[in-house]
């Protein structure tokens, strides 16, 4: 509830004109049968026609005022409910946007996909209902009663009676029916998670023939949550009746008292009428509070869910820093990078969020990001994934990590990127630990190639501007050449060209190709490419692979691949092995040195690829050789 109030906070006035509005609304609707009653006991059984038409007009004004309160409130509270349920989704959205891989697991994709819509809306009708149905309930059923005691004592009490047992019926009714509601928000969620794997993964389904097996378990899950809203419908339907039946003796009762009453010569003759007329409104207000009642569980539920989402502290917190140091006159990176972090450490001095989106520069050779011991293990795993990982990426220098699959390749990639922080040792972006930084601060200086490329809906250029926004189009025919993209210059629309969701309209490679034009659109000081070149073939990824050598000269380029023809000419590859590093250097030196390297391109190459491979490292090396002694021998 403190969830609520929280987003009605800024609508304060909003909520006060609403409940205004509904105040005046209520008093219209319960006025008229008063005067009505009026006219007819006074004005028409005295024949004083002056009277009768006063009383009329009074009755016009009330409902005229009544008709205005009513559209009033009805317009100001849809536009309050709309309004609140925009913030909540937008609230819930930033938060999941802080979120880390293992945030995302805990929720899961399906459930934040309900609570951003689903629940939302749930909350939203809520919030109208309340306002609209059950807040006047109270106000109605004191004043109805009320004034009924006014009219007669006797009369005003069997109304009260007869509100007080369909009040508490529908209570009853609602908490039964309250536990169900939230057993069919959490099958909502089971549906939205069998239905988004069996649509997404039609392919594989229709390809091992497991349409029944699929239809089966879906038809389970349609099933569970058809159950569920059965009973609830069954609870409703009954209380629907009872409150019907009741209502209709509640008037047969009225009648006949109040025929009593007028022949005691107690009460007048219309104000039998006036009495049944708010016996009925009383009622039909519980009823419509019921309709409403019954939803505020569910809506409960559904905010306590949307709260779950807004207040989930991430597991990847921002650091103090909010902006890598600019290299000082001497080249002193890490004197620079202390003072930049205390000066955002400062108090009263908020972390830079905003920070120019161009590589911070440094000479060649620099040390861009740096593993330091560092380990990691998943939240939900009995062993660490990686395991004390040293290595440097230097600006102007391409290392590569290969390695089997599951070895824990692409999590490395995600600890610069802070998908997942360390468990031990440490990972640095030029000289500062990457905790110390805020996330967007980080992710400014790197530029990454997931591994599964993904498109956004929309054109070609706006994928390639999603990382620059101010890219010129040079910019991105440059980029898509070096990626290797002649085909969009094919395209009849070329950079204007539609892109469907996920890229979908696109071969693996192209869109493989397009995600790293769209990484080399931005200028970053590290590039990382997770698996990229996979979907290419040989050619292209030679030249993609020559292209990019110039064009990310003055970056550092780390290059995650499967295939050992895509690495063959890194500065430095990483070995890795179950999440141990088994050896690092250059493919020469772990020829020579790693057998676990050696497995590799014994298992990829072709033994005279090998050969060729080997006998031209060491002619290399023999070169190298050769050289150095003639410098040597220069020297003396
Ligand atoms: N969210 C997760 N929770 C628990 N374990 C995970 C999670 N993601 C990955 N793993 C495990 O971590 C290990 C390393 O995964 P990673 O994706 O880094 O491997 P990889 O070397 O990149 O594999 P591939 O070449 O197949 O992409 C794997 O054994 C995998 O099972």
């Amino acid at each position: 509830m403190r969830t609520l109030l929280r987003f009605l906070k800024p609508y304060r006035l909003q909520t006060a004109i609403v409940l205004a509005a509904l105040a005046v609304n209520l008093a219209g609707v319960l006025l008229v049968p008063t005067i009505l009653a009026n006219m007819i006991n006074i004005g028409i059984s005295t024949g004083d026609f002056d009277y009768i038409v006063t009383q009329g007009m009074y009755m016009l004004v009330a409902a005229f005022v009544s008709g205005a309160g009513a559209f009033a409130c009805n317009y100001f509270c849809a536009d309050l409910s709309t309004k609140v349920g925009r913030d909540i989704r937008n609230a819930v959205y930033d938060a999941s946007l802080a979120f880390s891989g293992g945030d995302f697991e805990q929720f899961g994709t399906g459930s934040m996909i309900t609570r951003t819509l689903g629940d939302v809306n749930v909350i939203q009708q809520a919030i109208t209902m309340t306002i609209q149905m059950m807040l006047p309930v109270p106000f109605a059923a004191v004043i109805g009663v009320a004034l009924a005691c006014s009219i007669d004592m006797q009369m005003g009490l069997m109304l009260a009676c007869f509100v007080a047992v369909v009040a508490v019926i529908a209570v009853a009714s609602v908490s039964k029916a309250a536990t169900i509601f939230q057993k069919l928000q959490q099958f909502i969620d089971r549906m939205n998670v069998r239905l988004r794997e069996s649509i997404t993964g039609v392919r594989v389904i229709r390809a091992f023939g497991k349409e029944e097996v699929e239809r089966k378990s879906l038809d389970e899950a349609f099933s569970s949550f058809a159950t569920n809203a059965i009973r609830v419908n069954w609870i409703f339907a009954t209380f629907d009746c009872s409150s019907f039946f009741i209502m209709n003796i509640a008037e047969v009762a009225t009648i006949w008292l109040g025929g009593n009453r007028v022949g005691a010569h107690a009460m007048e003759i219309a104000s039998i009428s006036a009495c049944v007329e708010y016996a009925m409104l009383i009622l039909f207000f519980i009823m419509m509070a019921q309709i409403s009642a019954l939803m505020l569980p569910r809506a409960l539920v559904c905010l306590e869910r949307c709260r779950q989402v807004i207040d989930h502290e991430p597991s990847i917190a921002d650091g103090a820093c909010g902006a890598l140091p600019a290299r000082d006159a001497a080249g002193d990176s890490e004197g620079a990078a202390e003072k930049a972090c205390l000066k955002a450490a400062s108090p009263g001095v908020p972390p830079m969020s905003a920070l120019p989106s161009r590589a911070t520069g440094g000479a060649q050779g620099d040390v861009v990001a740096h593993f330091s011991n560092a380990s990691f293990r998943f939240a939900d795993a009995d062993e660490d994934t990686l395991h004390h990982i040293n290595f440097m990426c230097r600006r102007g220098t391409t290392t590569a990590i290969i390695g089997p699959t599951g070895s824990g390749k692409s999590t490395i990639a995600k600890m610069l990127l802070r998908f997942h922080d360390v468990t031990d040792g440490c990972v640095e972006l030029c000289g500062l630990d990457v905790r110390d930084l805020t996330q967007e601060a980080l992710r400014e200086h790197i530029s990454y190639v997931p591994q599964k490329a993904w498109l956004f809906s929309g054109t070609i250029a706006d994928n390639l501007r999603y990382g620059a926004a101010h890219a010129t189009d040079d910019e991105l025919w440059h980029a898509l050449d070096v990626a290797q993209s002649g085909f969009v210059r094919e395209l009849p629309c070329g950079l204007a060209s539609r892109v469907a969701q996920g890229g979908t309209n696109f071969s693996g490679g192209q869109r493989q190709r397009l995600s790293i034009a769209r990484a080399l659109v931005k200028k970053a000081d590290l590039y990382i490419f997770d698996d990229s070149f996979s979907a290419l073939d040989f050619k292209t990824d030679a030249a993609l692979r020559h292209a990019l050598a110039e064009e990310v000269a003055d970056a550092a380029v780390l290059i995650i691949a499967q295939r050992i023809n895509t690495i063959l000419t890194a500065d430095q590859i990483v070995v890795l092995k179950d999440g141990c590093i088994q050896g690092l250097g250059t493919h020469e030196e772990l020829m020579r040195t790693c057998e676990a390297y050696r497995e590799i391109a014994r298992s990829q190459l072709r033994s005279d690829e090998l050969e060729a491979l080997t006998g031209a490292a060491g002619d290399a090396k023999d070169d190298e050789i050769d050289g150095r002694d003639a410098a040597m021998k220069g020297g003396e």
